[in-house]
């Protein structure tokens, strides 16, 4: 990683009003490198400029840090008697949210789930070399999971109708989905069937990156 990524890195992190530490950075720097790295051999992600990887994945995935901290604390989900809340990342690819959010949040347990092989083992590779005890990849078809997250995110995967049907299985009596999307999505939203209620649709400004971003907020509707 050279010095003028490093540095728009920080920047990145203070416009998102976002503190990590000099390990956490570190690491997020470390996760950049693994990536191109084993982008090389395995295809990761599309995008193979650092400085691109660093706006269009990095920054775009670390703003959702602030907002997921509200949400959990709002919602009361990360309560006493539950050590520590379960993240589950649905079609995570290289790891996009989940490895960031697994970085950023040592506190949240973080499932990346993956069908293809590689992929998965990737998320492992990066758990292992970052030493994140808190980060797992599996690898599946999140239809088939039984285990239960608090928090079920996706970015660039599915319709949000696709993401919540296959991932509902997934999802905690009282958890909530994160969809990461670009423009609002009002076609997709409409067509949610009415098990599933929108609670908030939050904007979201990635610093370097002149492009719409939001994220939609899920939960069960509750039954008449
Ligand atoms: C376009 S990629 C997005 C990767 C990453 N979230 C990102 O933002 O860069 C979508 C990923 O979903 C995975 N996928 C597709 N269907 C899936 C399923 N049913 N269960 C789990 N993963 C799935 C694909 O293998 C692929 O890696």
């Amino acid at each position: 990683m050279t010095r003028p990524l490093q540095a728009e890195l920080q920047r990145g992190l203070g416009q998102l009003g976002l503190a990590p530490t000099e390990a956490q950075v570190q690491q997020l720097l470390d996760y950049l490198d693994l990536i191109q790295k084993w982008t090389k051999v395995y295809n990761l992600t599309a995008v193979r400029d650092p400085a691109e990887m660093l706006t269009h994945h990095l920054l775009d995935s670390l703003a959702v840090i602030a907002p997921l901290r509200r949400q959990i604390a709002e919602l009361g989900l990360l309560s006493a008697e539950s050590s520590a809340l379960r993240l589950l990342d649905v079609g995570s690819g290289a790891g996009l949210p989940g490895a960031v959010i697994a970085i950023c949040c040592p506190d949240i347990t973080v499932h990346c789930v993956d069908t293809v092989a590689k992929k998965a083992a990737f998320i492992q590779q990066v758990a292992a070399s970052l030493k994140l005890p808190n980060l797992r990849g599996i690898h599946a078809r999140v239809e088939n999971l039984t285990d239960k997250y608090q928090v079920v995110s996706s970015r660039a995967f599915a319709s949000l109708v696709d993401f919540t049907t296959w991932s509902v299985g997934a999802l905690a009596e009282q958890g909530i989905w994160m969809g990461m999307k670009g423009k609002n999505p009002v076609d997709e939203m409409a067509a949610l069937p009415s098990s599933v209620s929108v609670f908030h649709v939050e904007q979201l400004a990635v610093p370097g990156l002149d492009a719409e971003r939001c994220i939609v907020w899920m939960r069960r509707a509750e039954l008449p």
